[in-house]
């Protein structure tokens, strides 16, 4: 067996680009709301001293109490005639002063905190934390009582009081992260590389915190302006005469009845403060955090959408397939742009049957196979056509409880890493037993006995001993077959493994397949194998089909497919594996790189990279031609026996 894998061939995925922050924070129209109203406000604080405004703390007995829009005072005046828009201003100013620095303080130390404990761990962890704990072990407003109480009553000393009770949040949120981290193998690297602690801490780990702080910082800021405004509302804040939304609210807070605009006033711009920082806060998190790649609030849905522009009523499931996909189309719609990941996939699959499915990184494969039960993440993902037959059902069409009965029962997944795959935190027989009880009304001691006997199956030794263990006290190849006796716990019809031998040494890869390849002749059920490796596809597949930017370009037996590729870019493919035991043999890389899903071109999209190409290839779109029965291969000018391209 040839050990190279396709991926020899350059790299050249076409990766899906994030839209830049400002555009994903403009498409969240909360977001960009929240900002320009903090904007707003933010200049408008900023400019008083500017601003022909009274003077907030000069008091007129005579005006006292003058309603909203009185002649000189637009907003009135309070109880000792103090013009309340001028006051509202500077106190706004002086709220956001103390509300941002508060935060910054909390955030400073409270992350210092939390780094120095995650990295260092061990007693240094334990004594920093159980310190922390010690703060949170108060409520924390009785805290900041305490604390102004001590230093006595003042802006400043709330601003500290503030700061310091906000240290835990920041501090246990930051370890929890750095514990992570410092256990990374970048972080080994380091080390190894001769960096010192404190180098490895602010340049290696840093970094990665960094937006993790910046999220907290802004999702922080509005709720330190409200506690800055309730110590100033019990008089513990600002002292008279200067003014901070919260005194002012206090003030206003006895003549509530008579004079309601007095705290009205103030109470509205707390809320439309804070409001338009926490809305900005919520969208800057979101913009940051790479799981919400598309920057769209919702979290990806159990099941990918189905947004079919047409019933495909010409569309029947083909003869004796098992599972029948059909002109799959399935798009990720990135801020306005649409990457067309699989654009019309046909692949079928007879009972007991291997369909390899290979290509380029990015060709399109795990989404194909992913769309087949709805697993890709939606959004961005959306299937816009086609359709996807498992026996007579077309899954695009079924609601999502069958679709969840069918799931881990007629159609099975094995994934590329089983560490990720299984549960850290139960043991492999709670994890089988589960994946039987969620499918068979039986007892659990009836599904363990199963379990024991599934990995009887898999050929995993001591079996009953085995069922008590963690996943991570398995070897990898142990966790594969785990992985494997999960998929065939219910009998499945179809297997979908995507690349599940890619993380396996050469021996354990060899002993998985010749697993794989026997169980599926005991249990007549077909496996749909996504590879880059052509000797994987030679060990275990019947059939091939090969795709490329999208769309399969070729299908045919292993045989015809290995022995006389018809595509160029299957004979590309193919020359790019290297032969053991001819090292002499060149190895073609393919030149150029495969053209981006959201720009496809009208004709071929090999056209770029083919020594074959001609005029015509790139004039219109290439349908499929039956070269022999079930060969077929999407290309004007196919490879002829014996040619060498
Ligand atoms: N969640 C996602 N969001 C946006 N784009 C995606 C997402 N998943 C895949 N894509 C894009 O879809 C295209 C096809 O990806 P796919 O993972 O199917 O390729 P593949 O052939 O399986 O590659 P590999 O062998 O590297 O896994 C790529 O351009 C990829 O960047």
């Amino acid at each position: 067996m040839t050990e190279a894998a396709v991926s020899s061939a350059p790299k050249a995925r076409t990766t899906a680009r994030r839209p830049d922050s400002i555009r994903l924070l403009l498409n969240n129209s909360l977001a960009t709301g929240g900002f320009i109203v903090l904007v707003a406000v933010a200049l408008v604080a900023l400019a008083a001293p500017f601003l022909p405004l009274a003077d907030p703390d000069v008091t007129a007995p005579a005006n006292r109490l003058m309603p909203p829009f009185s002649p000189d005072h637009f907003l009135g005046t309070d109880a000792l005639g103090r013009d309340i828009l001028s006051r509202i201003v500077w106190g706004t100013r002086v709220s956001l002063a103390v509300g941002l620095s508060a935060t910054v303080i909390a955030a400073f130390f409270g992350s210092l905190i939390g780094l120095v404990a995650g990295y260092a761990a061990g007693r240094v962890d334990s004594v920093l934390m159980r310190g922390i704990d010690m703060i949170m072990a108060f409520p924390y407003i009785l805290l900041a009582l305490a604390i102004v109480a001590v230093l006595g009553p003042g802006l400043l000393n709330a601003l500290y009081a503030i700061a310091v009770v906000n240290i835990p949040f920041f501090a246990r949120n930051i370890r929890g992260i750095t514990l992570g981290l410092s256990r990374r193998e970048f972080v080994d690297a380091a080390r190894l590389s001769g960096k010192s602690n404190v180098q490895i801490l602010f340049i290696e780990v840093l970094p990665n915190v960094l937006p993790v702080i910046i999220i907290t910082m802004s999702t922080t800021i509005g709720w330190m302006i409200l506690e800055t405004a309730g110590l100033s509302f019990l008089g513990l804040g600002a002292q008279p005469p200067q003014a901070d939304l919260g005194s002012m609210l206090g003030e206003g807070r006895k003549i509530l009845f008579t004079a309601p605009h007095v705290s009205v006033v103030p109470g509205l711009m707390i809320l439309v403060l804070v409001m338009s920082i926490n809305l900005f806060g919520d969208g800057v998190r979101d913009v940051l955090d790479p799981r919400l790649k598309s920057g769209v609030l919702t979290r990806p849905v159990a099941r990918t959408t189905i947004d079919r522009k047409e019933a495909p009523s010409g569309l029947k499931p083909r003869g004796d397939a098992v599972l029948d996909v059909q002109d799959l189309r399935t798009e990720f719609h990135l801020g306005g742009t649409v990457y067309k990941a699989a654009g019309g996939v046909d692949l079928h699959l007879a009972q007991g049957e291997c369909l390899g499915v290979v290509g380029e990184s990015g060709s399109g494969k795990s989404v194909s196979a992913m769309s087949i039960m709805g697993l890709v993440p939606s959004p961005p993902g959306r299937i816009v056509g086609g359709a996807a037959f498992l026996g007579d059902e077309d899954l695009f069409s079924l609601s999502d409880e069958r679709i969840r009965q069918l799931r881990g029962a007629d159609v099975s997944h094995v994934f590329q890493d089983p560490l990720s795959t299984l549960h850290p935190l139960f043991t492999i027989g709670d994890q089988l037993t589960e994946a039987i009880l969620a499918h068979r009304r039986i007892t659990r001691s009836q599904a363990r006995k199963i379990a024991e006997d599934l990995l009887k199956l898999v050929r995993i030794p001591n079996p009953a001993e085995r069922l008590k263990v963690y996943p991570h006290e398995l070897s990898g190849g142990m966790r594969q077959r785990i992985c494997i006796a999960m998929a065939l716990a219910n009998d499945a019809k179809v297997m979908i493994a995507d690349e599940p031998t890619t993380a396996l040494d050469v021996t354990v890869q060899a002993q998985i397949l010749s697993l794989m390849n026997t169980l599926r002749h005991e249990r007549n059920a077909a496996i749909l194998f996504i590879t880059h490796d052509f000797g994987v596809v030679s060990a275990i597949c019947d059939r091939v089909a090969v795709m490329y930017a999208g769309k399969v370009v070729e299908t045919g037996t292993t045989e015809e497919i290995l022995n006389s590729p018809a595509h160029p870019y299957t004979a590309k493919l193919i020359d790019c594996v290297p032969v053991l035991g001819e090292p002499e043999r060149r190895l073609d890389a393919i030149e150029g790189r495969p053209p981006m899903v959201n720009n496809l071109p009208q004709g071929c999209a090999f056209a770029d990279r083919c020594p074959k190409a001609q005029a015509d290839c790139r004039a219109a779109p290439i349908s499929v031609t039956e070269i022999a029965e079930g060969r077929s291969v999407r290309c004007l000018h196919p490879v002829k026996e014996g040619e060498h391209v």
